[in-house]
């Protein structure tokens, strides 16, 4: 029968409740080398356990599902060519669930005909001849429906995979920062794409299709067992034996669970500081950018020593836990189950030879019969296994339908506002006033305010920077205003409305900010800057007659932001990809091969995706800085609020200048916001200069009034003058 086993949830991974490793009473503790392995104490070990069949609970939470199911077939229906594609595959695996019954049915007949042969040294060759070939029919069409059902499987897996692909990247992308920190919804859209190869929608329904042929299957065996039992003696005896054998070989599996772990729910710790340690100087020697300090520190010979002296000590115990579970395996010996799975596989032999000795004249059935149900027993018994393994499940099938539409309704934590804004677009011209009353902040799980009653105004055309110590909570204002996240209370206004009463996408429309911990995608430099404008991106993702425009936009942007030099030299210049999201592959190579496809062959297989806020590429921080800046030059229309967190902390002194003069030339009347740890080519021009320390904002004025009042600005801004005297 056609069967695909693919992706199955642990059962265990998505019951509610906890596991508690220092709950002595739920949890058992095995000491195994370095490692401590924390095991469930499940109930005693039953043949068939009854968490294998679907609970009261699990019934409701199927019935809870329904819509959900309902829902997914009404859209795989209306992909195009699925429904037929679909309903081909259903008819196709119900026809192949009765085939083994019809298979055994043909075998009895056989066996009858050679039964009687022997009995009555009498056979109807016409009748063997139709019986013998259909059985061999039965057999080629399982062959020939099994092919044609993985034809109509790929098509429909890869069109319901597409279709879900897109659903989920959107269900993803719409996440703001606070949802998307969330650990428990991270883990909710991992767990709804099991693997690139298949969807989980696609799983679902493949395994509730499982369920129905197997339980069909089921059915029709039993009914030709039980006739064709019913007419041999001793048939139900042997029978009986055989299903005892599959019965116990399901338990030792059951007991002994995989290779790689025990059985049920458990984890595995080491606290072992030996072992930490050795692992950790193991980890810091392979990995490549620690290099440079080991060369410089000269710390090879000591690293070299404490892992040849933690080797020794360890010995044997200094091995990973899969290692250590197989060696306790081994140790551990033979169970029961195992000792007595091999003696039951002869037993239905042992006792038909008994048979034979005691009454020669009147032996019950032919060898030929035992094996047929002996045969037919073991596969009648490892269906119904697989039918009350696939039952128990059902609920979870369902229940992740369930979890992958709630996926696509993951409400965000940052909620949309019903205003336009700005009411009148032309008033962006004139800048966007910002203002703080009383604002107080934690980032989420945090246990201290960030920003503590901060109040501030920016009127509309402004020029602002807020300086401070690291920490004190800049770039924190900044988030704020881009509503990245909502303070815990006070109010923040733009043009004197409440930020939380605008539309999200009208308020990233109208500003713009470039974060201090920017990073770059991997995608070329062109698409880089060009996502500084959205509209622009997805315009350059469909060639157009706009496309040559676009790309002289980007240039431009490239050029305010001062990356336009670097750019230019490079071999695939605005082509060249920041990080590649795809890594090339090749076979082992000629070790003279240096280079491949333009770029540079890891040879230890381990090519650095590259962390973008450092070098990729080989660029430098500053040049990195200056695509990032090139970003945020290419929106200028319809912004009204341009903030920058520290946009020149990795510029030299002439770039940073030439990029303030450039800012301030295109600033016209728009309000702007800096970051800054430097005073001086900025803070002086400022119209007004927020002074913060340890989350609140101490002072504030323009830098003759700052000045003036020798406080804590006065203080920084001569520190940092003295240095230049
Ligand atoms: N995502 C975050 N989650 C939790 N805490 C954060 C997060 N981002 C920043 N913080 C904390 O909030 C405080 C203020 O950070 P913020 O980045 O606003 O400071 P800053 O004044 O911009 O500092 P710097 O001058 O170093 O850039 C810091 O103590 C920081 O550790």
């Amino acid at each position: 029968m056609f069967r695909r086993r693919g992706f199955r949830q642990s059962k265990a991974a998505d019951d509610p409740g906890v596991f508690n490793p220092d709950d002595a009473t739920q949890v058992r503790h095995t000491k195994i080398g370095v490692w401590d392995l924390y095991e469930q104490i499940e109930p005693k070990a039953r043949f068939v356990p009854s968490s294998l069949l679907p609970t009261l609970e699990s019934y409701n939470s199927m019935r809870g599902s329904m819509p959900y199911v309902w829902q997914m077939l009404k859209e795989i229906a209306s992909i195009p060519s699925c429904l037929w594609l679909l309903t081909c595959y259903l008819l196709i695996t119900f026809i192949l669930a009765f085939i083994p019954a019809i298979e055994l049915w043909y075998s009895g007949l056989l066996l009858e005909i050679v039964q009687n042969a022997v009995e009555h040294r009498t056979i109807d060759h016409n009748v063997l001849f139709k019986v013998a070939l259909s059985r061999l029919s039965c057999s080629m069409a399982t062959r020939f429906l099994n092919y044609t059902a993985s034809r109509f499987n790929r098509p429909l897996n890869e069109r319901i995979k597409q279709y879900y692909s897109v659903q989920s990247f959107a269900a993803r992308a719409r996440l703001d920062v606070p949802t998307y920190s969330d650990s428990s919804i991270l883990r909710q859209l991992d767990n709804s794409q099991p693997s690139a190869r298949t969807s989980l929608a696609w799983n679902s329904v493949e395994e509730i299709l499982l369920i129905s042929s197997t339980t069909i299957e089921l059915i029709s065996q039993f009914s030709v067992l039980i006739t064709m039992l019913r007419k041999q003696r001793d048939g139900i005896l042997l029978a009986s034996l055989s299903f005892a054998q599959v019965l116990f070989q399901r338990q030792m599996r059951n007991t002994m669970g995989a290779w790689g772990g025990p059985p049920g729910v458990w984890a595995a710790t080491t606290r072992n500081e030996d072992y930490l340690r050795a692992m950790g100087v193991a980890k810091l020697v392979h990995q490549q950018h620690h290099r440079q300090e080991i060369v410089a520190g000269g710390l090879a010979d000591s690293l070299i020593s404490i892992y040849r002296a933690i080797s020794q000590r360890l010995g044997e115990d200094a091995t990973n836990f899969s290692d250590a579970f197989r060696l306790l395996r081994l140790h551990k010996g033979m169970s029961w189950a195992q000792f007595l799975s091999d003696p039951l596989e002869e037993l239905p032999r042992i006792i038909f030879t008994l048979r034979a000795v005691q009454y020669p004249t009147d032996i019950p059935l032919s060898l030929a019969s035992l094996n047929l149900i002996t045969q037919t027993t073991n596969r009648f018994s490892r269906t119904l296994f697989d039918l009350l393994r696939e039952t128990g499940s059902i609920a979870q099938h369902l229940a992740n339908i369930r979890k992958l539409y709630e996926t696509f309704n993951i409400p965000n934590i940052v909620e949309d506002g019903p205003k336009p804004f700005p009411e009148d677009q032309r008033s962006l011209e004139n800048g966007i006033s910002v203002e703080f009353r009383q604002v107080c902040f934690r980032y989420p799980g945090g246990t201290r305010d960030v920003l503590r009653n901060v109040s501030f105004k920016i009127r509309q055309g402004q020029l602002c920077v807020i300086v401070g110590a690291n920490g004190s909570g800049k770039s924190t204002i900044l988030k704020l205003i881009s509503r990245l996240y909502d303070p815990a209370s006070g109010e923040i206004l733009l043009n004197g409305q409440d930020i939380r009463t605008f539309r999200l996408a009208d308020l990233r429309k109208a500003t713009s900010v470039l974060f201090q911990d920017y990073t770059h995608f991997p995608l070329s430099i062109k698409d880089n800057i060009a996502l500084g404008d959205p509209a622009a991106f997805a315009e350059l993702s469909t060639p157009g007659p706009k496309t040559d425009h676009l790309k002289s936009r980007i240039h431009e942007a490239a050029q305010l932001g001062g990356a336009d030099g670097f750019i230019e030299k490079m071999d695939e210049k605005y082509d060249t990809f920041l990080e590649r999201p795809i890594e090339d592959l090749y076979s082992t190579l000629p070790s003279g091969t240096k280079t491949l496809f333009g770029r540079s062959v890891e040879y230890r297989g381990l090519r650095s995706a590259g962390n973008m806020n450092t070098h990729a590429m080989g660029l430098s921080g500053g040049q990195m800085q200056r695509i990032a800046l090139s970003r945020t030059f290419m929106r200028d229309d319809g912004v009204g609020l341009l903030c920058f967190d520290e946009p020149s902390a990795s510029l030299d002194p002439t770039a940073e200048h030439d990029l303030f003069e450039r800012l301030r030339r295109l600033r016209g009347n728009k309000t702007m916001i800096f970051s800054s740890h430097r005073f001086g080519n900025l803070t002086r021009h400022a119209d007004l200069i927020l002074y913060m320390d340890d989350a609140s904002i101490l002072e504030e004025g323009t830098h003759d009034e700052l000045i003036k009042r020798d406080g804590g600005y006065a203080k920084i801004w001569m520190l940092q003058a003295q240095a230049f005297l």
